[in-house]
């Protein structure tokens, strides 16, 4: 579902990322963890084409990243959510719903919003939502269309305790879906339980990549060490 090939990102002279390759099947769920820095953000602004690369390959659903074809395919969150200042809440919702075509789109949304508490904030300007409403109406827009694949960069930053609750439960529902999910977080516990895959990255490159027991067993931790344990042995310097 996601092929990244060779792909170099660099700001100046300096790589921010560092000829990384992988992929993603189908259904899976990928936590890509790292300390800050590391280049993750970055490879996700790549992937959705916010960034230019500097070299490589990208293909969403074997359509080259950067066409419509792919751009159907998924959402992204970024790690900063951009609002439009004019728009309410829900015409922020109107606005996905038409340009993605999504069919009985004021039930989903009205959905999106109660599950968020944004019901009361629907008439609210962008301009006048806190910092956690505007990633709560971030996250409901990329929901909304209900893409085939999700692109989570730092989801939970901001929001308040029932709002990490409520999505990591939907994390899990995505995944019982079969979405395909590439989400990074330091809330490490977060995609400790649903991922079915690990990346981690350091310095522009990944150093680990595989199940969490694999990693374990690769990296000799015990078994019953945590995701946290095996991210601090592997991220820690020299
Ligand atoms: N616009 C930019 N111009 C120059 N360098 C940048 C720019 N954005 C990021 N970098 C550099 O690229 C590297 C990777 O940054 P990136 O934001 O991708 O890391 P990250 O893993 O997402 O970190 P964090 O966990 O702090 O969000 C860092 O060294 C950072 O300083």
């Amino acid at each position: 579902m996601l092929q990244v090939t060779a792909l170099v990102k660099k700001y100046g002279k300096q790589n921010a990322v560092n000829n990384i390759t992988f992929s993603l099947e189908g259904g899976e769920v990928v936590g890509l963890l790292g300390p800050n820095g590391a280049g993750k953000s970055t490879t996700m602004k790549c992937i959705v084409g916010l960034l230019r690369k500097t070299a490589g390959e990208i293909t969403i659903g074997g359509h080259d990243h950067l066409s419509v074809e792919a751009k159907k395919l998924f959402s992204y969150i970024p790690e900063t959510p951009h609002v439009y200042d004019l728009l309410t809440t829900w015409e922020h919702l109107q606005f996905i719903a038409q340009a993605y075509n999504v069919p009985n789109w004021k039930e989903k949304a009205e959905h999106w919003m109660e599950v968020y508490e944004l019901t009361d904030k629907k008439d609210k300007l962008g301009r006048d939502l806190s910092k956690g409403m505007r990633q709560k109406v971030s996250i409901c827009c990329a929901l909304l269309p209900e893409p085939q694949v999700l692109f989570f960069d730092e989801p939970m930053i901001g929001l308040d305790p029932k709002a990490i609750k409520n999505t990591k439960r939907i994390f899990k529902e995505l995944k019982e879906s079969g979405k395909t999910i590439l989400v990074s977080t330091h809330l490490i516990d977060s995609v400790e339980t649903i991922a079915d895959r690990i990346m981690i990255m350091k310095d522009g490159n990944i150093i680990g990549n595989d199940t969490l027991a694999n990693l374990k067993a690769t990296f000799s931790q015990a078994e019953d060490s945590s995701l946290e344990d095996l991210f601090l042995e592997l991220t820690k310097d020299e």
